[in-house]
Order: structure tokens, then C-alpha cells, then sequence
């Protein structure tokens, strides 16, 4: 691994991955891989989550192609120096921030969306001149497999590498010298990913999960709001890091948005929900059993049937839910929505603030300005307001969580800068040295008001052109004293 580490190494010195033109060539590489090669990554993807390959593409595949063409429409913009604001002392000189890449880093992904989750933070280490390492999960051993497969037939392989394994392969890989990591997975595996980053001050981008609520108002289109609810809770069996994780409402609205969700649920998902292609599995026997467990003593008003074999869990909702129960201690990330009463909105955002920081929060309401007061009172990764999910599919907003739900973001412009270093230059000319004495030594207090007038004074834009007027005025009448 350390060879493989140094041969990315060396091919980023060489300067390769630096040219915007190469950018573009691989992120148009990486466009033609996931057009040309789309059936077996569909494909991958479907068997990994027992998904239908036409929710594999709209999970995952449009979000890629969308991101790649954000990039190559933006990408000289992005990477372009851009001009500073200057003061009084360095009027004169060039002041810019050039965005540069950091070097070689590593994307560790994880299983639930494991195309997307791997990909796009790839498109956003290339777009900003960057060799790198993915490592697929291995949870999903297909899509794994076939990243290992493709992603060298499409890029350069000097600059960019697939590592597969589980624990021991990514254990080895963080004892490695990384420039940037950007890891996606549960909080423990996050803090043991920043550990070893810390061995070598190497920044760190986690993408976290957590308890996302979802705020029902009484004031709201229940059936609207249901379905949306629906839609977003039960898609990938509910193992989606954004889903919203349960609801709090007042107790009257409780058997009301149960009723709701039952009728929604037929009409996504038929009568024998486990004959829909638009249903998928749990990924494995140990969170099928996690998840089983999260079920005892609950009081189910719908769903609730499992079926081990083919690791099934019905789409499910509990009712009257403790908050102190095992199912709202722990992210549920399956398809299970319990229901928490609250008196009010006052009692909702005491709620969520009384717990870590979620990756999502969900409001639903008419009413605006209610909206904006839990946003204005509380804190979570990203808010949708009136839906779910669809925050992250929009790539002009940072796509991450805060405190324990994760830090950093991505997604568009956000993953070219969390790949980039934005570096400040000020480039001087080798001329005004008598400004350049009031910074020397010996000090002294007139000094000291010199450089106060230059770096504290604050000018309007006329009060500037003034100002400069006067020093030319000054500069001529000097000109004129010494020669004339
Ligand atoms: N914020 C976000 O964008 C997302 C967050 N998530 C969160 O991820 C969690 C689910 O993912 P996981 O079950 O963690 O996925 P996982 O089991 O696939 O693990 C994630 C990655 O960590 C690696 N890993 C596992 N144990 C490790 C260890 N001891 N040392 C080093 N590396 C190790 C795995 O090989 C894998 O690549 C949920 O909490 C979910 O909310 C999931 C998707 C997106
Ligand atoms: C057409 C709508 C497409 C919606 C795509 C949703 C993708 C959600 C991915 C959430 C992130 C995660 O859990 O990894």
C-alpha cells in the first residue's frame, strides 16, 4: 500500500494532474465510463441492495452525471485566481486567491448509496487537480468490484487507485501519509478515520450520519406531507443517511399521518409490498437483526412483518413512542418511523437541541415563518422545508453534517474547495522601499501612527480616488522640489 501511496505520489509532482485541460479530460472520462459501461453498473448496484436497476439509476446515476456536468461547466471558474480586496500598503500590488490541489487523498465510501458515495466526491478531487485513492465499501462487494474494474480503463492509472477490502485493507491504508480524506460511514469508524489522520495533521472531511426528525405542524397539508414523508423513509429500505429518522407532531395528528402513510405506502408499493421492484432489502443479516430488535416492545400501528431469509422488514410505523427507547437512541437507518408526541413547535425544537446535532431536519408547515424558527433555532447538517432528501440533490448547497452528524461538505462547488487549498498570494514589486521603512526597525511612535493610517484606516471608493489624487499631488510637488 505504501507503494501504491507513493507511485499516486509521484505522478501528482510530475504536475500531470494539474492542467485544467487534463482535469477535463478525466472528469469526461469518468462521463463516458458511466454512459458507455451504465448496464453494469446498474447492475452492481441492483444486486448489492436488491434495487431495481431504474431506482439504481435515479439513486445514483443522475446525481453523478449531473455533478460531473457541473464540473465541466464551471471548472475554469472555480480554478481561477480570484482578485483581493487590498489595503492602503499593497495598493499597488497583485493581490489574489489561487485555488491549488492538495495532493494525494483518499474517499472511503459507504454501502447504502455505494456508486454515489464513491463518485462524487471522486469528480470533485479531480475537478481540483488531485490524485486519489477510493475505497469502495465492502459491504457492497458488487459495485466494489466493478469500480475496481472500470475506474482504471477510464482514468489514468497513475493518479488514481481503487483499494478494496474491509477493516484490515483500510486499516492499512490510513497508516498512510494522505493529503485530504474524505470518509463516509457511521460516527465510531469516523472518530477511528480522524485518529489516524491526526498522526499526520491530515484534514479530514467526515460525512456522518445521526438522527434526522422531521417536524410535522398542525398547520399543513397532511396528505401531501405524508407523501413525501413516504417517499423518502422507506427508498432504499430506509437506509439513506438523510432519511428523517422519526417524526414529532402533536398526539392529535398521530393516527391521522398513520393513515396517511398506510394509504401512501399502497399506492408506491401495491398490495404485497414485497412483490414491488420499487422495494428494496436490508444489506445484511447483522442490521436485519439490529433492526428486528429496535421493534420489541414498540407498539406497531403499521408494517412490523420481517422475513429473515430474504432479510424483508415492511415498511413500519410506531406509535407512542418514549423517547427513551432503544429505537431513539441510535440512528435507525431501516425502515422504521416511530412517532414522538409533542405539546407544540416550542416542545419540537427542545427536543432536537436537547440531542447531537442531526444531519437533516424536516419541517413541514403553511406557515413560513414557523419554518424559519426551528431553522433560526436549532442546528443540523442541511434542512429541507416542506419535503425530504431533496436538499442534497440540489449541488449549489454544502452537502455535510455539524458536530456529531459529521464536518465538512461536498457537492459541487463545496467539493472542489474541501479538494483544494485556497492559497493567498501577493505579488510586490521590488520598488517603494520608503513606504517599507515604517515597518522596519527602529520603531517608533510616529511609526506606529503611519502604520495605523495605512492598515486601519477604512476609505470609500471616492474617498480612495481622493486619497491617491493627494499622494500624486505629493509625489509631483517632491519631483518638482528635487529637479526643477
Ligand atoms: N453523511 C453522509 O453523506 C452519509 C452518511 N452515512 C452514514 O454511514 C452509516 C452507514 O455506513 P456504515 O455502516 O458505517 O458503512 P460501512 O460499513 O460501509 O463503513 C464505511 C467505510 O468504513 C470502512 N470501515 C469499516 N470499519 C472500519 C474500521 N474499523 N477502520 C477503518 N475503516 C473501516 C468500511 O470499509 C467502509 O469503506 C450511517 O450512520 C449513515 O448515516 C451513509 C451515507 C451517507
Ligand atoms: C430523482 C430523485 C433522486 C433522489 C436521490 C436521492 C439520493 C440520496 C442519497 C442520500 C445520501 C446517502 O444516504 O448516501
Amino acid at each position: 500500500m505504501e507503494r501504491q501511496v507513493q507511485r499516486l505520489r509521484q505522478a501528482f509532482r510530475s504536475g500531470r494532474s494539474r492542467p485544467l485541460r487534463f482535469r477535463m479530460q478525466q472528469l469526461e472520462a469518468l462521463k463516458r465510463m458511466v454512459q458507455e459501461r451504465e448496464k453494469d453498473i446498474l447492475s452492481a448496484i441492483a444486486a448489492d441492495l436488491s434495487k431495481s436497476e431504474l431506482n439504481a439509476y435515479s439513486h445514483e446515476v443522475i446525481t453523478i452525471l449531473g455533478e460531473i456536468d457541473f464540473m465541466l461547466a464551471n471548472l475554469p471558474e472555480l480554478a481561477s485566481a480570484k482578485p483581493a480586496k487590498k489595503n492602503l500598503l499593497t495598493m499597488l500590488d497583485e493581490a489574489y486567491v489561487q485555488p491549488e490541489p492538495l495532493g494525494v487523498v483518499l474517499i472511503i465510501g459507504a454501502w447504502n448509496y455505494p456508486f454515489v458515495l464513491i463518485m462524487q466526491p471522486l469528480v470533485g478531487a479531480i475537478a481540483a487537480g488531485n490524485a486519489a485513492i477510493v475505497k469502495p465499501s465492502e459491504l457492497s462487494e458488487n459495485t466494489a468490484k466493478i469500480l475496481a474494474k472500470l475506474l482504471p480503463q477510464y482514468l489514468d492509472q497513475d493518479l488514481y487507485s481503487v483499494v478494496n477490502g474491509g477493516v484490515s485493507e483500510t486499516t492499512e491504508l490510513l497508516k498512510q501519509r494522505f493529503d485530504h480524506i474524505l470518509y463516509t460511514g457511521n460516527t465510531a469508524v469516523g472518530k477511528i478515520v480522524m485518529e489516524a489522520a491526526a498522526k499526520h495533521l491530515t484534514p479530514v472531511t467526515l460525512e456522518l450520519g445521526g438522527k434526522s426528525p422531521c417536524y410535522i405542524d398542525r398547520d399543513c397539508d397532511l396528505d401531501i406531507a405524508c407523501r413525501r414523508i413516504t417517499w423518502g423513509k422507506y427508498m432504499n429500505c430506509g437506509q439513506t443517511c438523510i432519511a428523517p429518522d422519526y417524526v414529532l407532531c402533536e398526539a392529535s395528528l398521530q393516527d391521522r399521518i398513520v393513515q396517511k402513510i398506510k394509504e401512501t405506502v399502497k399506492d408506491f408499493y401495491g398490495e404485497n409490498i414485497k412483490e414491488s421492484p420499487d422495494y428494496e432489502r436490508i444489506i445484511n443479516l447483522r442490521h436485519f437483526k439490529r433492526l428486528q430488535s429496535l421493534l420489541e416492545g414498540q407498539k406497531i400501528a403499521f408494517g412490523g412483518e420481517t422475513d429473515e431469509v430474504t432479510r424483508y422488514i415492511a415498511p413500519t410505523i410506531l406509535t407512542d413512542v418514549d423517547p427513551n427507547s432503544k429505537v431513539m437512541q441510535e440512528e435507525i437507518f431501516g425502515p422504521i418511523l416511530p412517532i414522538v408526541s409533542v405539546k407544540n413547535v416550542d416542545e419540537a425544537i427542545n427536543f432536537i437541541n436537547d440531542r447531537e446535532k442531526p444531519l437533516a431536519l424536516y419541517i413541514f408547515s403553511h406557515n413560513n415563518k414557523l419554518i424559519k424558527r426551528v431553522i433560526d433555532e436549532t442546528s443540523s447538517g442541511g434542512v429541507t422545508g416542506n419535503d425530504v432528501i431533496m436538499h442534497f440533490t440540489v449541488n449549489s448547497l454544502p452537502f455535510g453534517g455539524v458536530g456529531a452528524s459529521g464536518m465538512g461538505a461536498y457537492h459541487g462547488k463545496y467539493s472542489f474547495d474541501t479538494f483544494s487549498h485556497q492559497r493567498p498570494c501577493l505579488l510586490k514589486g521590488l520598488k517603494g522601499e520608503s513606504v517599507n521603512k515604517l515597518r522596519y526597525p527602529p520603531n517608533s511612535q510616529s511609526k506606529i501612527g503611519w502604520a495605523k493610517f495605512f492598515l486601519l484606516k477604512q476609505f470609500s471608493r471616492g474617498g480612495l480616488v481622493m486619497l491617491m489624487v493627494a499622494c500624486l499631488a505629493v509625489a509631483a510637488a517632491m519631483i518638482v522640489k528635487e529637479y526643477l
